[in-house]
């Protein structure tokens, strides 16, 4: 029986669900896999969240990642109010897209060039059109559990809502010749993608990953993994992209690339690049991105891409995390503090879970592991993490509400959130 009143955003959730189906203009959003309805959100400040019932929430979801520097941050609202008096949109060129475009590549240890797009989803779908065009070749290999958007080629074997709101991993709508060139392997298995290159010799143009996975729940790559998958690509004159949207400019300013030393010939970037505004971009080598028109024939546009109130947002995020370290100690200081404090509560509860994380990024899997894989990652138990959510989200603490999703700490959250955090969730382990 939960304690907190939410009659305002039940009621708000039933009329939703007239006019947007299920209520959401995003499957993850809707709290299906938990057994709940959403909380409607009418603010958001710092490390906290407030719902139109007058709740407050700490906020381990910092709208999917991109709020790194906790919500409504002064620095960014700051430069977005003073941009949006200029004017909305141009749809023209601008002088921030030439300093956006300098910092990301200053900042992405593999982006010679990059292109700006509106979401993550635009962001994977060109990278791989760009790599088709460069190479000639048709195929792309992505691994099961991870999610890249939901562009028709990637939803096969994805992860997040798909699985994770009790669906399947393929989409309906998706045809099967849309699907036919999207090869899916194992993540952590270096042998099942080397088997895909050799079935398919030739014709393999790219391989797209989560250098770690946060879409079936957080999955590590073991060592030796991205390493292999650069060897791999290497070998075959396949192009290896990193979908970053996720770990981009959170794991360290460059991303997965710096945190594990491997680079990658192109990455996808989307949610932190903008600040909390819809943005996405996609870059890599040179002579891959001298491919994209106009310069080169692979086609792909935005009438509102490099927009300029995002640009400003996401300009003024990205040069606070380039130019200050203390953002990085904090965040992974406190990641270390909650996913440590997690793995001793349920030691202390030999509770059958598992906490996988690297930084500020974590998930506590409710299997006794080890999680490796979205087979792995399966055998969670989810009416247990659905028990927990609505145990933590009535003591205040806002979760993904799913079990295949990630934990996300902010510059804004404090060693006092994390003790209340531990607290609370020692409560639901009775420890
Ligand atoms: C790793 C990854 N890639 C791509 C996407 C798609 O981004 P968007 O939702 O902005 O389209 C997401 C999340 O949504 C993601 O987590
Ligand atoms: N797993 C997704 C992002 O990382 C969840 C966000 C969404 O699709 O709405």
């Amino acid at each position: 029986m939960l304690k907190r009143k939410t009659d305002r955003s039940q009621a708000l959730f039933e009329e939703a669900r007239t006019y947007i189906p299920g209520g959401v203009n995003s499957p993850a959003r809707a709290f299906q896999a938990v057994g709940t309805h959403p909380r409607f959100i009418e603010r958001a400040d710092a490390q906290f969240i407030y719902d139109v019932d007058g709740n407050s929430y700490i906020d381990y979801i910092g709208s999917w990642g991109p709020m790194i520097l906790g919500n409504n941050h002064p620095d960014v609202l700051k430069t977005v109010q003073d941009t949006i008096v200029n004017g909305l949109s141009f749809g023209a060129a601008t002088e921030r897209e030439v300093t956006m475009a300098k910092l990301v590549c200053q900042m992405s240890p593999c982006f010679d060039m990059v292109r700006m797009v509106n979401s993550g989803t635009e962001a994977t779908m060109s990278a791989l059109r760009a790599a088709r065009g460069y190479t000639g070749k048709s195929k792309i290999i992505k691994f099961e559990g991870c999610y890249h958007g939901h562009s028709d080629g990637l939803l096969v074997k994805a992860g997040s809502a798909l699985i994770a709101e009790g669906g399947t991993p393929d989409s309906a709508g998706v045809t099967a010749n849309c699907a036919k060139d999207t090869l899916t392997a194992r993540y952590n298995d270096l042998d099942s993608v080397e088997k895909l290159f050799e079935d398919y010799k030739g014709d393999i143009a790219a391989v797209i990953v989560e250098p770690v996975a946060a879409n079936m729940g957080v999955v590590l790559p073991q060592n030796g993994f991205l390493e292999g998958l650069r060897a791999i690509c290497d070998q075959h004159q396949a192009v290896l992209i990193f979908d970053e949207v996720i770990t981009g400019f959170r794991l360290a300013p460059g991303g997965a690339q710096e945190l594990y030393g491997v680079i990658p010939d192109m990455a996808a970037f989307g949610k932190i690049i903008g600040g909390g505004m819809p943005v996405g971009a996609y870059g890599g080598r040179r002579e891959i991105m001298e491919c994209v028109a106009p310069v080169g024939k692979v086609y792909q546009a935005g009438t509102l891409s490099g927009n300029p109130v995002a640009m400003a947002a996401g300009i003024a995020q990205l040069t606070r995390l380039k130019e200050d370290p203390t953002v990085y100690q904090h965040i992974n200081a406190l990641g270390d503090l909650l996913y440590g404090g997690l793995i001793d509560i349920i030691e202390t509860a030999k509770a059958e879970c598992t906490v996988n994380h690297v930084g500020s990024l974590g998930t506590l899997f409710f299997t006794g592991g080890p999680v490796t894989d979205y087979d792995s990652a399966k055998k969670s138990n989810l009416k247990g993490y659905a028990d927990y959510f609505l145990h933590m989200l009535d003591g205040g603490h806002y979760f993904a509400p799913a079990q295949f999703e990630a934990m996300f700490i902010s510059y804004a959250h404090t060693e006092a959130d994390i003790k209340s955090t531990l607290e609370e969730a020692a409560r639901f382990f009775g420890v």
